[in-house]
């Protein structure tokens, strides 16, 4: 049955240690090496044909111009492609001078890897809907097309895989620590979703944590306030990205642990300090470990720091829920009624105490660099376009009265907030690339079948810039979002919280936290552009950030409250 039949993609990468599937299985820019040739796909059916014939009926493969335009001509130049699967398809680009929040802390790294999607884009452009790619021993299969795309996922089983997470499984192997949402598969993470989604995924059970959002939002506010009466022009906020990390992290924690962790304080409390010093410590340290091969383990010190940081990062998250443990305890024997996520998922009764640990681990570590970026994006092309943000303020202006916050009750009459948040998505998907991989059964897309085990890298960067769905898809245009405006789209061509069973569990609580702070900083302030007028682009390092420091000036608007 099996045949083999060309399928464009990139040449044949050089092999860098022992990358393994998983956590970041292909990731570094790397040099193409001598004899880059059309790579081979054991493809059932439609035997012979390119597979980009059977899905759009393209050409042949142009072989020699697609070395060229990808600057990776035998022996020379470097493809630097976006398409690898990362923890959830993410891939780090560590090394520019400026760096994400989370990796500030860790220093630069002597990696520069991919520049946005663009080498995404490019290889759609080239190769069509659907391409391969392979690192080292690994093949992927590139899916550049919303079409395809929910071809693709319209199959998914019961227990979505994303990849397998082999780094982090790691770290929980060697401690005997219970797999999180991330890393858990099969049954098992079904089991486990089924706890997590309640009281996070429904929008009116999400709505619950407004309160406890729109407080860390006033202390946002603060900072904020704070940080610009400091600048030389009393205006100036450098770093907003860096801001908006803590206000996540502080966010996030203070839903999970129902504790307020400090971030937002002018001195960062010692203890978080050190969590927030591990999970960089820990980012920066997978990527040796993925790229070094196996024995450099014991010779090198990246993988000792690599386990010691996802301890620290266990350990601070074990000290806040035994301590809410004896709270609840407290509370139950004075027949107190439990509130609060962490109090929900301790009295379920359905996960053990080393499950909660598991999982609040994740949960939190998903929940930081997600929400921020996606913010400081927001708000860089806000001050870019001041019509757009006149719009969301007279918006604003019309729906909460001047003496008062935006509460959650305001969100659904505001559908210009949230195509601000839906549009900066789609410019900026935070994760540009995603992952499935289908274990339980073989998959057929157009006339092709693909073996179970494939491993589908889904290139929602392209996607979400494809001029076929978002006419001038460079441009940062909300209106496109509003109801009677702008062209129809494909629903799979913008979906930057995933699909399915498998999407992300914390869409409605990052939502109403992105909601929140951005209506009350545009309540408050008139935001603009850096005086000096940096240009920010955005580089894909774990998820998409900026290139440089986004530094905004922030006008009090007379009569705020
Ligand atoms: C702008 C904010 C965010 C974006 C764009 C985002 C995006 C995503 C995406 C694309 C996935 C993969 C979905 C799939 O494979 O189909 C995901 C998974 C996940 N997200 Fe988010 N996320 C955000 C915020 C958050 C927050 C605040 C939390 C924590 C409460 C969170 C927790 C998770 C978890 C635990 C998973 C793994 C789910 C699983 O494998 O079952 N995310 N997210």
């Amino acid at each position: 049955m099996g045949t083999r039949a060309s399928l464009l993609g990139p040449p044949q990468p050089p092999r860098v240690g022992s990358a393994p599937q998983g956590l970041w299985p292909a990731w570094v820019g790397w040099k193409a090496p001598l004899g880059c040739g059309p790579v081979q796909i054991h493809l059932q059916r439609g035997a012979q044909l390119p597979l980009r014939d059977a899905l759009g009926g393209h050409g042949a493969p142009r072989q020699r111009g697609r070395h060229d335009i990808l600057g990776c001509s035998q022996g020379e130049g470097s493809c630097a492609h976006d398409s690898r699967a990362m923890p959830w398809g993410w891939q780090p680009a560590l090394g520019a001078a400026q760096s994400c929040p989370s990796l500030a802390l860790a220093g630069p790294v002597p990696f520069t890897l991919s520049r946005s999607g663009a080498s995404q884009l490019m290889s759609r452009r080239i190769y069509g809907p659907i391409w391969k790619s392979t690192f080292g021993h690994y093949e992927n299969i590139n899916i550049g097309s919303p079409v395809v795309l929910e071809q693709l996922l319209r199959q998914e089983g019961k227990y979505p895989m994303r990849s397998d997470m082999a780094l982090w499984k790691e770290h929980r192997d060697t401690r005997h620590l219970p797999y999180g949402p991330f890393t858990e598969e099969g049954e098992r993470w079904y089991r486990l979703r089924q706890v997590l989604n309640k009281r996070l995924l429904k929008p009116s059970e999400a709505v619950l944590y407004a309160d406890a959002i729109g407080e860390v939002v006033s202390d946002l506010m603060v900072r904020l306030r704070d940080e610009r009466s400091r600048s030389p022009s009393g205006v100036l906020v450098g770093d907003v990205a860096n801001l908006l990390y803590r206000f996540a992290l502080e966010g996030i924690s203070y839903i999970l642990f129902e504790t307020r962790i400090g971030c937002l304080k002018q001195q960062v409390p010692a203890e978080t300090q050190r969590f927030i010093d591990s999970i960089n410590l820990m980012f920066k340290n997978s990527i040796f470990a993925t790229v070094l091969p196996r024995w450099s383990r014991k010779v090198l010190p990246f993988w000792d720091r690599y386990l010691d940081s996802w301890d620290t990062i266990f350990a601070f998250g074990k000290t806040l829920i035994d301590r809410k443990m004896v709270e609840l305890e407290g509370q139950v024997e004075r027949g107190k009624e439990v509130s609060g996520y962490l109090s929900y998922l301790l009295a379920s009764g359905r996960l053990s105490l080393d499950e909660v640990y598991g999982s609040v681990a994740e949960l939190l570590l998903a929940g930081v660099d997600t929400t921020s970026n996606t913010l400081s994006w927001a708000l860089y092309h806000l001050s870019r376009d001041l019509g757009i943000q006149e719009t969301l303020y007279q918006e604003l202006k019309a729906v909460v009265p001047a003496n008062r916050f935006p509460g959650a009750e305001d969100i659904p009459k505001m559908p210009m907030l949230r195509a601000v948040i839906k549009e900066t998505l789609r410019v900026y998907p935070v994760v540009p690339t995603n992952a499935r991989v289908f274990y339980e059964k073989d998959i057929v897309i157009g006339d092709y079948l693909f073996p179970k085990n494939t491993l589908f890298v889904l290139a929602h960067y392209a996607m979400s810039h494809d001029e076929t769905y978002f006419p001038e898809p460079e441009r940062f245009l909300p209106q496109r979002w509003l109801r009677g405006h702008g062209s129809p789209h494909h629903p799979f061509s913008s979906i930057p919280f995933g699909y399915g069973v498998r999407a992300c569990v914390g869409r409605r609580i990052a939502e109403l936290e992105m909601h929140l702070a951005l209506a009350r900083i545009i309540q408050a302030f008139e935001v603009r552009p850096d005086p000096r007028g940096v240009e920010v682009t955005s580089v894909s390092r774990i998820v998409l950030v900026a290139d440089k420091p986004i530094n905004l000036e922030f006008i009090a608007r007379p009569g705020a409250p």
